[in-house]
């Protein structure tokens, strides 16, 4: 259990560093209940006035900002605040925040993945299992008391021994790789770069990946390049019996063209945990035993959430007291 005890000497509100929270009014997060005691937290979604002139009213004083899961942070927001040094993103994933403005002004970005990558990497293996031992229509099966009458479901397929191609050897892509390894999978990755001291093969490109996998898992970041970076060749690549495991961001697939070769039955099956317009979920996928849904929580437990709230915590501290920070984001 995290400690938030307060060992500074400031006297009252005044004293406090501060600190503007930035969310939508629908994402209320246990996280003002821990920090509140620590820092002045500004928070426009609680303020009658348009967020414009609030951020404007403020904006001087505004050198650390916490982004709530993934409000969007445009460079319109951020221009509204000259004097912003840090962004302290509550997500692993950061597509949601304007990085070229975060760049250009030198802005510094700490994240989440170190907090939500073993829940992440855990949900990753589980949709994998699922989909090859068809975990999930079996329950149905036997929910909907079919057992007694039909005896058989559904058959699935072994997961163990298979070759599986990580894409995106981050901190998440790295959990998942440990965990297959366990498995007897045999585990390739792309990424940008090749990773020195990692025991896993290279692949510089994903289609390279793809024919060579049994099984690919997208744990990338969401940019210009990883848009829709699996598309018809790569599925194709990746052939009948493959299966696409997906938790990092909808876009990474043209989903479109995913649900054709679902319905064609030209791929093996898919575990989804994101979706390219969330909350919307293409409907024909709901027929399919061979394709698992999620609800975009792979990141979420109740360890991750306790893991994320120190996090930010002992960054906001570490920024404001000039102290190294813990997980900078390295903006490219
Ligand atoms: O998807 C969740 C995250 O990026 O934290």
């Amino acid at each position: 259990m995290a400690s938030y005890a307060n060992q500074e000497c400031f006297q009252s509100n005044d004293d406090l560093p501060i600190v503007l929270l930035h969310r939508l009014p629908s994402f209320n997060s246990p996280l003002k209940d821990i920090l509140q005691p620590h820092f002045h937290l500004l928070d426009p979604a609680d303020s009658p006035e348009p967020a414009s002139s609030f951020l404007s009213c403020h904006a001087k004083s505004v050198r650390a900002l916490i982004c709530i899961y993934n409000t969007p942070l445009s460079a319109e927001t951020l221009n509204l605040l000259p004097s912003l040094e840090l962004i302290v993103a509550a997500s692993a994933g950061v597509d949601h925040i304007d990085l070229e403005e975060c760049r250009c002004r030198g802005i510094i970005m700490t994240n989440a993945s170190t907090a939500f990558a073993e829940d992440a990497a855990d949900h990753a293996v589980a949709l994998l299992i699922d989909v090859c031992r068809r975990i999930s229509t079996a329950d149905r099966f036997v929910r909907a008391g079919l057992w007694p009458v039909k005896r058989d479901c559904s058959l699935g397929f072994k997961m163990g021994r298979k070759r599986v191609g990580i894409v995106g050897l981050g901190r998440i892509g790295f959990e998942v790789g440990k965990r297959l390894e366990a498995f007897g999978c045999s585990i390739a990755y792309n990424s940008r770069k090749k990773k020195p001291s990692v025991p896993f093969s290279y692949h510089a490109n994903v289609l390279d990946l793809a024919e060579d996998s049994d099984a690919l898992i997208l744990c990338c970041s969401l940019t210009e390049q990883t848009h829709h970076i699996i598309n018809k060749d790569v599925l194709e690549a990746l052939g009948k019996e493959g299966v696409i495991i997906n938790v990092g961001r909808g876009a990474l697939i043209d989903e479109k063209v995913l649900v054709q070769f679902l319905l064609r039955g030209d791929i093996g099956g898919a575990g989804l945990d994101v979706f390219e317009n969330e909350p919307d979920v293409p409907r024909e996928l709901f027929e399919l035993d061979n394709v698992v849904l999620s609800p975009h929580r792979a990141i979420f437990t109740s360890e991750s959430l306790e893991a994320l709230h120190e996090l930010v915590f002992t960054n906001l501290k570490a920024f404001f007291s000039n102290k190294p920070l813990q997980s900078v984001f390295q903006i490219e």
